[in-house]
C-alpha cells in the first residue's frame, strides 16, 4: 500500500486489542494511545485521511474467522441447557464488535473527545458522497458511528436553548454563520431575528459546550406567511414588545444543523416537536404551525424535464395550448428552447407579462414536483422530505414568496407551506416513512390533478 509507514505503525500502536471476553467489563484505559490516535488524525492532510481510515475500517473491524468459530459453538449448543446457549450467544455478539468501536469508545471520554468523532463521521461521509474513498467496511465503520451518535445525541441529552439578544456574541455569531436557509447579513438582521415576534431556538449538548447543534428560526404571526421577506427583509419592527393577541400561529422559516457528522440523527426533527410543545406553554392559544421552505432543487428538476422534452420533440406536453400561445406571442422562435434560455437567469421577473403568464404552469409544475417527484421512495425535494418524515403535510405553494437572487434561482420564487397539524403528526409520519404516502392539501392535489391531465411528464 502506499501509506507512509508511520500510518500502520501509529495504527497498531493506538489501536488496542479487543479485550479478552473475560475482561470485557474491565477494559484497560487507552488515554494515552486514544490521544496519539487524535493527534496524529488531526495532522494528516486531506488526501491522506480517506486512506488512514480505509485502514482502520480495514485492518481493525471484525475478526470474521473467530465470528465463523463462535456461531458453529453456537450451532452446536442449539439443545443444551439456556444458560449455556445464552453464554455462547454472548460470546459470538461480543466477537461482533469492531475492534476500532473500543478505540471510539475510549476516544469520546476524552476532552472534546464527541467533537472529534462528530467530525471524524463528517470526514467519512464526505468520502463516501465525492468517492475519495468507498469500501464496505468504511460504510459499515459509519454506521456503526451514527449508532452511537444517535444514542449520545438522543433527546435525553439535549438541552434546548432560545437564543435572544441578550445571548453571547459568540453564540450568536455562530447563529449567523450556520444559516444555511436566508444568509444573514448582519448585525441588524441577526437582531431582528431573535427580536419580537421572533424565536430562535437552539439544541446544544453537554459534551460539546457553546455549539449550536441545530438552528431553528421562528416567526410568531396571525396568520400562516406567503413571503419570506416581509420575515427577513422588513425594517426592523417599531414595536418593542409583543402584542399576544396578535400571535396566533409559528412559523418555521429557517432550520439548519450546524455538524455535517450528525447527519441522520434527525435532531430537526426533535428540535420541531420540542420548539411546539415550547411554543404552546408560552401562548397557550396558538393554533397553526408551519413552515415556510425553500423548494432548493424546483429549478433544476424543471429544466431537467423541459430540457428531455425538448429531445424528444414532445415541446408542446408541458403547457396548455392558450399558454403555449400566449408564450409564442412574446417570446420570438421556438417557445421551449427560448424558455429554457429564458428562465435560466432571473431576468424573466422584471416582465410583469411573463410573471402572469408563467405563474399558472409554474405553480401546476411546482405541485407536481413536490408531490409527484420520487427519490428512494420519498418526496424528490429533500425539504419537503425533511418536513413529510416529521408528519407536515405539503398545506400551500406561494408566487413569488421569495423575490430574492436565490429563491429565484432556486425555485422561481416559489416557497411552500409544510403544515403541522398536531394531532394527525404522528400518523402522517408513521404512513410516510411506511407507506412513502404523502398527505397534500386541497390546493396542491388540484394542481396535480391538473399536470396530470395538461403536462405528460
Ligand atoms: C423552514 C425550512 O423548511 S428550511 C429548509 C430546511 N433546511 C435546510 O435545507 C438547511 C440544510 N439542511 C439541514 O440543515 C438539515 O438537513 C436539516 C436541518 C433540514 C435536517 O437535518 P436533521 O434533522 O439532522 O435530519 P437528517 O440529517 O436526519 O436528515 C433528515 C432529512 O432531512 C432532509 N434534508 C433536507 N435538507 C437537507 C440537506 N441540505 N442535506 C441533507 N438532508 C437534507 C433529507 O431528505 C433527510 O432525509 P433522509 O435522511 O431520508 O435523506
Amino acid at each position: 500500500s502506499t501509506a507512509g509507514p508511520d500510518m500502520d505503525d501509529v495504527l497498531r500502536r493506538t489501536v488496542a486489542a479487543v479485550p479478552p471476553y473475560e475482561m470485557r467489563e474491565k477494559p484497560a484505559l487507552q488515554e494515552a494511545s486514544s490521544r496519539e490516535f487524535v493527534q496524529f488524525y488531526r495532522g494528516l492532510g486531506a488526501a491522506e485521511r480517506p486512506l488512514f481510515l480505509t485502514k482502520l475500517a480495514a485492518d481493525y473491524g471484525t475478526d470474521h474467522g473467530l465470528v465463523s468459530e463462535l456461531y458453529g459453538r453456537v450451532r452446536e449448543v442449539q439443545s443444551r441447557d439456556l444458560g449455556t446457549l445464552l453464554q455462547a450467544e454472548d460470546r459470538l455478539r461480543y466477537s461482533l464488535t469492531p475492534r476500532y468501536k473500543f478505540l471510539i469508545s475510549h476516544i469520546c471520554r476524552l476532552e472534546e473527545g464527541v467533537k472529534f468523532i462528530v467530525d471524524l463521521r463528517a470526514d467519512i461521509l464526505q468520502f463516501l458522497q465525492n468517492k475519495t474513498a468507498d469500501s464496505p467496511q468504511l460504510r459499515e465503520m459509519n454506521g456503526i458511528l451514527k449508532t452511537l451518535l444517535s444514542d449520545w445525541f438522543s433527546i435525553g441529552f439535549l438541552n434546548l436553548e432560545r437564543i435572544t439578544w441578550q445571548s453571547s456574541c459568540d453564540l450568536l455569531q455562530k447563529i449567523s454563520e450556520y444559516e444555511a436557509v436566508h444568509p444573514v447579513r448582519n448585525w441588524a438582521d441577526i437582531k431582528r431575528r431573535v427580536g419580537p415576534y421572533r424565536r430562535c431556538y437552539v439544541f446544544t449538548h453537554n459534551a460539546m459546550p457553546r455549539e449550536p447543534l441545530i438552528v431553528l428560526h421562528v416567526a410568531l404571526t396571525d396568520n400562516i406567511s406567503n413571503n419570506i421577506q416581509a420575515i427577513v427583509r422588513k425594517d426592523p419592527s417599531l414595536e418593542t414588545t409583543e402584542d399576544v393577541n396578535k400571535i396566533t400561529t409559528a412559523i418555521f422559516y429557517s432550520i439548519s444543523s450546524s455538524q455535517r457528522g450528525l447527519q441522520g440523527v434527525e435532531l430537526g426533527t426533535y428540535l420541531i416537536k420540542r420548539v411546539v410543545k415550547e411554543l404552546q406553554v408560552e401562548f397557550p392559544h396558538m393554533s397553526q404551525f408551519s413552515s415556510l421552505s425553500p423548494i432548493p432543487d424546483f429549478t433544476k428538476w424543471l429544466r431537467g424535464t423541459l430540457s428531455f422534452k425538448i429531445k424528444e420533440g414532445k415541446s408542446n406536453q408541458i403547457f396548455t395550448e392558450l399558454e403555449y400561445k400566449e408564450l409564442q406571442d412574446i417570446i420570438e422562435g421556438p417557445v421551449l428552447e427560448k424558455l429554457q434560455h429564458l428562465l435560466s437567469n432571473n431576468e424573466w421577473v422584471k416582465s410583469d407579462k411573463l410573471v402572469r403568464i408563467l405563474e399558472t404552469p409554474l405553480m401546476r409544475l411546482c405541485a407536481w414536483y413536490l408531490y409527484g417527484e420520487k427519490h428512494r421512495g420519498g418526496a424528490l425535494d429533500p425539504v419537503a422530505n425533511f418536513h413529510l418524515q416529521n408528519g407536515a403535510v405539503i398545506w400551500r405553494i406561494n408566487w413569488l414568496a421569495d423575490t430574492s437572487p436565490r429563491g429565484l434561482s432556486s425555485s422561481f420564487g416559489i416557497m411552500a407551506n409544510y403544515r403541522y397539524f398536531l394531532e394527525d403528526a404522528n400518523r402522517n409520519s408513521v404512513q410516510y416513512l411506511r407507506t412513502r404516502q404523502i398527505e397534500a392539501s386541497k390546493q396542491i392535489l388540484s394542481l396535480v390533478a391538473q399536470c396530470q391531465t395538461i403536462s405528460k411528464l
